[in-house]
């Protein structure tokens, strides 16, 4: 604050102390007047100078500290939002991005920080020019207030230039969605099929067709804006020309002398300097957008918390009574007319063909999103109705596309029950998932891209991904759902997997999801999803002998594995 108050009025100090230079030099040659005046202005120019080396810094932590606040709001936000619809709408990522600045685009500066700072920058700027225009009020008020309207008004035309340049870049969000996708993907995302399908060229197309769509009508309106600008060069010159003209008519007039013209014509330039739209200008305008953004997600979102309901003991009894569910915006639902009952303890296997709605039902059953019809119910109380996070304490959840946490081991296993973190525990849930002889110790991060990290192979992840919902099984989590547990697994973990897993799983209602029928063979139940509900119900030996799709599944697998062998 004080070191930007200072920078203020240097345009009048240096006014002032050549003007006083100048009078002092006419006076009496080079004396010790002159000398002190002589040394007032250099003092002013080097403080212009070496100003900047602790301002820079300083607005730029200060914006980054805003930014901070900002980011940790917004992920508090992101993080409190119970389900996931909201999270997955296009018009919330779009808002999120710009919050955070999260660089999409090039060179794009949206923050609250830059917004901040930059209207700091613009206030003090402000007051330069009127500290300035106070000076050549002492010659002519009327120069100094039109001066100050005119460079004003010249400001106002350049911001509503930039404010429609801004508005052409926010215009095509799809188009910086596609060009920041592309660059990611090309560089990390893809970087193995970039090189092995030779796709750099194919990358390259894209990322310059996505560019070019977003940047177009920008570089139009730039073009035009530049076209307009005549007047506005007319108005600057017409300003600068009456801040010349007017002390050198009074001199001539034998009402100033030349000091007094210096001190009045630097003034004078110093109320103008207002005029300039500097990147502070653009700092606001940017980091504006991305403070509305913050302010409609909060308006919006702010109040969406999980309500606190009521808790259900044991392992319960879960109904899905004639579910209806449709993803946002899709036109076709994925569940219609879902009902299944999971009775505590069985071990529930759910197949199906490939989009049948199996992980959506687990989804679901997560409270992860509501049925736009039918309900779920937990001891015959309705989901909507119980304590969501407690809920969730109550689940252990083996996604198809688990999350390898850039963790050490022992965290990629303690994650799904942090509320417990007993190494024996961890070895043991490693020991039941086929771990325990991983290629690192509890404490290897497994992060290659970290110090020390390692990766593992895909089934050794799976393993380990397993070995977390184990933990959270022996911590007291009564519903184990495993989506596709086995994919990655070789033949004689897939082999051992019922004895090794499911068998030892007690007091546990077990959802079992997977294309392998021979992992759903020894289920309780198995039921078959089929045009968004169940088709089929019963033991592997009862479905066999329906004759249905199951029966026709297993065939196939069946006869495919005995074709393989030798
Ligand atoms: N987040 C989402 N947004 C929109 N549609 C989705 C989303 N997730 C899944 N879908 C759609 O819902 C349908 C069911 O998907 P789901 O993942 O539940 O199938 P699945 O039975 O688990 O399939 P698979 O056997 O291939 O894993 C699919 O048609 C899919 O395209």
């Amino acid at each position: 604050m004080l070191l930007q108050l200072a920078r203020a009025a240097i345009p009048t100090l240096r006014a002032l102390s050549v003007g006083w230079l100048v009078a002092s030099l006419g006076s009496a040659g080079l004396d010790q007047r002159a000398l002190v005046a002589a040394g007032l202005v250099a003092g002013v120019f080097l403080f212009d100078q070496l100003i900047w080396l602790v301002l820079t810094p300083v607005t730029v932590l200060a914006g980054k500290r805003i930014d901070g606040g900002q980011r940790a709001r917004l992920r508090a936000l992101a993080i409190r939002l119970p389900g996931l619809d909201r999270l997955e709408s296009q018009t919330f990522q779009d808002r999120a991005s710009r919050a955070v600045d999260s660089g999409m685009g090039i060179a794009r500066e949206r923050s609250a920080g830059t917004a901040v700072t930059g209207q700091a920058e613009l206030i003090f700027r402000m007051v330069s020019a009127f500290a300035a225009a106070g000076l050549l009020a002492v010659f002519e008020p009327a120069l100094a207030v039109g001066l100050l309207v005119v460079s004003l008004v010249i400001r106002a035309i350049l911001r509503r230039q930039w404010l429609r340049i801004i508005d052409r870049l926010d215009a095509d969000t799809a188009g910086q969605r596609m060009e920041f996708y592309v660059a990611e993907l090309a560089v990390i995302g893809a970087a193995k099929d970039v090189r092995l399908f030779g796709l750099s060229d194919w990358f390259g197309g894209r990322f310059r067709a996505a560019a070019a769509r977003t940047y177009a009508p920008v570089f139009r309106e730039l073009l035009g804006v530049l076209r307009r600008q005549w007047w506005t060069a007319g108005l600057l010159v017409g300003a600068a020309t009456a801040a010349l003209a007017f002390p050198a008519a009074a001199v001539l007039d034998g009402g100033l002398d030349p000091a007094q013209l210096i001190t009045f014509v630097l003034a004078a330039f110093g109320v103008m300097a207002i005029s300039n739209m500097g990147m502070e200008a653009y700092d606001i305008e940017y980091g504006l957008r991305g403070i509305e953004a913050a302010d409609e997600l909060n308006a919006e979102h702010g109040e969406a918390v999980p309500v606190a309901g009521r808790e259900v003991p044991g392992t319960p009894t879960i109904r899905f009574e004639n579910v209806v569910f449709s993803y946002p915006g899709a036109t076709r639902p994925v569940l219609d007319g879902l009902s299944v009952t999971l009775r505590p303890g069985e071990t529930v296997a759910v197949v199906g063909e490939n989009g049948a709605g199996k992980t959506t039902f687990v989804k679901l059953l997560g409270g992860l999103y509501r049925p736009d019809s039918g309900r779920i119910t937990v001891d015959g109380i309705d989901l909507a109705d119980l304590d969501l996070l407690a809920w969730r304490r109550r689940l252990a959840v083996l996604f198809q596309d688990f999350v390898r946490y850039p963790a050490s081991l022992r965290d990629n296993v303690t994650f799904a029950a942090p509320e417990q973190s007993n190494d024996d525990a961890v070895l043991d849930a490693l020991d039941r998932a086929g771990s325990s002889d991983l290629p690192a110790g509890l404490d290897t991060s497994l992060w290659r891209e970290g110090a020390d990290g390692t990766d593992l192979s895909g089934g050794q992840w799976q393993r380990v991904a397993l070995a977390r919902v184990l933990f959270a099984v022996a911590a007291g989590r009564r519903v184990l759902v495993l989506d596709e547990p086995t994919a990655h697994l070789d033949i004689r973990a897939e082999a051992e997997f019922h004895e090794r897993v499911v068998s030892r799983v007690h007091g546990t209602t077990t959802v079992l999801i997977s294309h392998r029928l021979s992992t759903v063979r020894p289920a309780d139940r198995i039921i078959l999803l089929r045009g968004g509900r169940v088709a089929e119900d019963g033991t592997h030996e009862e479905l066999l002998a329906l004759g249905g799709d199951y029966a026709r599944f297993f065939t196939v697998q069946a006869e495919t594995f005995q074709a393989d062998r030798p």
